[in-house]
């Protein structure tokens, strides 16, 4: 079964019907570098309001490592998420289980970079160019997914409900990340968009 992430959570409802349609992971976004980021308050609320049994991802973009640490005190999510610059080291300090975004604006390279994340759970490939913010709607080539996988793979960037079916079937990777895709405007998700994106992984899965 793929896994849904659904990132760039800002409003406790729209958390909890993401849950309700079978969302795996909500994804909060910490870096100000994003019309989605949150607040530890409003971050707090939506984790809290969330049923057992799914993930909490907290989003960073070449942020300070005292971000991280206050998120981790007051937040307490499942994973962490790097979408920058930052190395395996740096990303590993907290101790706690992260995700490395890698940018796949140019293609295989940004893939090329996997193997410098030993310590990542998971790789997250987004259609982003290196150095620009992910949550753009870009899309990649899904083709470059290798067929052999070390890690757990996501695939991220530009998804939505019309073409999300064909990505997991030509990629079929451990899990699809989206956020502008089922949104209304950015950080407020729609729940119509919503439902179809997850109807849509559901029903190839199910094929
Ligand atoms: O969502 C953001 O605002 C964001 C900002 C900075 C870095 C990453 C960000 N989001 C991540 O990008 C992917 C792809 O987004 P989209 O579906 O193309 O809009 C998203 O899933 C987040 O993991």
């Amino acid at each position: 079964m793929t896994r849904i992430k659904c990132c760039g959570m800002t409003r406790v409802d729209d958390a909890v019907l993401a849950a309700r349609l079978g969302v795996d992971a909500i994804g909060l976004v910490f870096t100000a570098r994003s019309r989605r980021q949150v607040g530890l308050a409003q971050a707090r609320d939506i984790v809290e309001s969330l049923p057992p049994f799914v993930a909490t991802v907290a989003l960073f973009m070449d942020d300070e490592a005292s971000l991280v640490e206050r998120v981790l005190e007051q937040v307490r999510p499942s994973l962490l998420q790097f979408h920058g610059e930052e190395t395996d080291p740096w990303c590993a300090q907290f101790g706690h289980p992260f995700l490395k975004a890698l940018a796949m604006g140019e293609g295989a390279a940004g893939l090329s970079r996997r193997h410098d994340y030993p310590h990542a759970v998971g790789l997250l490939l987004d259609g982003h160019a290196r150095g620009e913010a992910g949550g753009s709607g870009k899309a990649f080539d899904w083709s470059l997914l290798p067929p052999v996988r070390e890690k757990p793979l996501i695939v991220a960037g530009g998804l939505g409900p019309g073409n999300v079916a064909e990505a997991v079937r030509m990629a079929r990777p451990w899990a699809v990340d989206v956020a502008s895709g089922v949104e209304s405007a950015p950080g407020i998700k729609d729940p119509a968009r919503l439902e179809a994106f997850v109807r849509a992984v559901r029903a190839v899965d199910a094929e």
